[in-house]
């Protein structure tokens, strides 16, 4: 029996049609459940808060006809919580309205995939959380790097054998850096405060997650002592920021940095252990890992090739857990979304990025 997942999209944008694209088109060998048949994605709306003109064209641009099977736009964010057809929305607008959107989907008996940053701060994470919970829907933050094959087989070796090949991890070092030009229209979400700009919610995420998932894998360490320094943009943001993440308890360090003065091309991250160490070739969509003894003689090198940018891996895993009703990814789970909410929190009021007051606010209105 095939399990059919009818999806919706709040926020018809860059990630979304990327998002959109590689969950209908790929048809990727690895995506072994939607090969098998064993589940299937539907797209069944489309809602625009600027006009429905823009989701029609959103559809027409990101969806090829044999896809398209009475697919609704709609004209507002409201209209699409009300559709009955779907069954789980995918949010992607920029920061700033990530709790509200979140809040009044769960409240209208939707699950949720939220983009990342998942909210702009630790109490809004929890209220979602809970409010999951109680509404028993499945809510997760779309950190999808987790779900790439790299990352997988990296977490494989290292918690899933008796032995790990680098022996106990000690460190893990991480970067994400693009450049992001000031002027360009399409970075205003970075620049501007009050959209939720910053690098440390945009881009920095990426980078801290590595040192929380594979030093703190099941979120059951103390919070970690966190030392954060930034460079700031004019508008008031963090624009290249360095952050340490101290472990006391494993008597570990992450050092996460991230920065929109220039791409990075060296290996976006390092796992050091006692035996060794695996690096791998990007933070954010990694294709490529290696392994090496504390001699520096190489054990593995692999290297994943797939149809599409891979964000299929992620609408995968969320259509597996409906299908199995879980309410909460086994592998993603609310506790590592929160505890990386409290660590950007940290991390912004170290640095001194400050959003407005109603970017902060957990009081929800009416989405129109
Ligand atoms: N997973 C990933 O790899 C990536 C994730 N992201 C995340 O996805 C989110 C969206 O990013 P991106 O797609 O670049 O965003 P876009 O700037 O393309 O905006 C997405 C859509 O959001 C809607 N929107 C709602 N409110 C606003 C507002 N106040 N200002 C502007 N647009 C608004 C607009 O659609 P309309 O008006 O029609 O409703 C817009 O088209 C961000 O939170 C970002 O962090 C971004 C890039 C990559
Ligand atoms: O999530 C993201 O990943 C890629 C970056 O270019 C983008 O700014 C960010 O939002």
């Amino acid at each position: 029996m095939s399990f059919e997942l009818n999806w919706g999209v709040i926020g018809p944008g860059r990630i979304a049609s990327t998002f959109i694209n590689d969950l209908l088109h790929s048809h990727d060998t690895l995506r072994k459940d939607v090969t098998s048949k064993k589940i299937r994605h539907k797209l069944v709306a489309i809602a625009s808060s600027s006009s429905v003109e823009r989701a029609r064209k959103f559809k027409e641009d990101s969806i090829n006809e044999a896809s398209d099977d009475g697919i609704k736009c709609y004209g507002s964010y409201n209209e699409i919580f009300n559709d009955p057809k779907v069954d789980i929305l995918y949010i992607a607008t920029p920061n700033l309205n990530h709790y509200q959107l979140c809040f009044d989907a769960l409240s209208h008996g939707k699950n949720v995939l939220m983009e990342k940053p998942f909210t702009i701060n630790y109490k809004q994470a929890e209220i979602l959380a809970k409010l999951a919970k109680d509404k028993h829907l499945f809510l997760m933050e779309a950190y999808w790097t987790k779900f790439l094959p790299v990352y997988r087989e990296v977490y494989d070796l290292l918690f899933s054998h008796d032995k790990s090949p680098i022996g106990e991890i000690k460190r893990v070092v991480s970067d994400l850096s693009f450049t992001f030009p000031r002027d360009d229209p399409g970075m205003e979400r970075i620049y501007d405060p009050s959209l939720g700009g910053g690098v440390t919610l945009d881009i920095g995420i990426y980078s801290m997650y590595w040192p929380l998932g594979f030093l703190d894998k099941d979120c059951q360490l103390t919070f970690p002592d966190i030392a954060a320094s930034a460079n700031m943009a004019d508008t008031g943001v963090d624009i290249s920021t360095a952050v340490i993440l101290k472990y006391n308890e494993n008597n570990t360090l992450g050092i996460a940095t991230c920065s929109g003065f220039f791409d990075n091309h060296s290996h976006g991250v390092v796992i050091n252990g006692t035996k060794g160490r695996i690096e791998v070739d990007d933070s954010c969509v990694p294709s490529e890992y290696w392994v090496y003894d504390e001699k520096n003689e190489p054990l593995i090198h692999k290297r994943f090739n797939y149809n599409g940018r891979g964000m299929f891996f992620e609408a995968d895993h969320v259509a597996d857990c409906l299908a199995r009703g879980l309410k909460e990814s086994p592998l993603h789970t609310l506790s590592h979304t929160i505890r990386m909410a409290k660590i950007l929190d940290t991390v912004r009021k170290q640095v001194g990025t400050i959003y407005p007051e109603s970017l902060e606010s957990t009081e929800t209105s009416k989405t129109k």
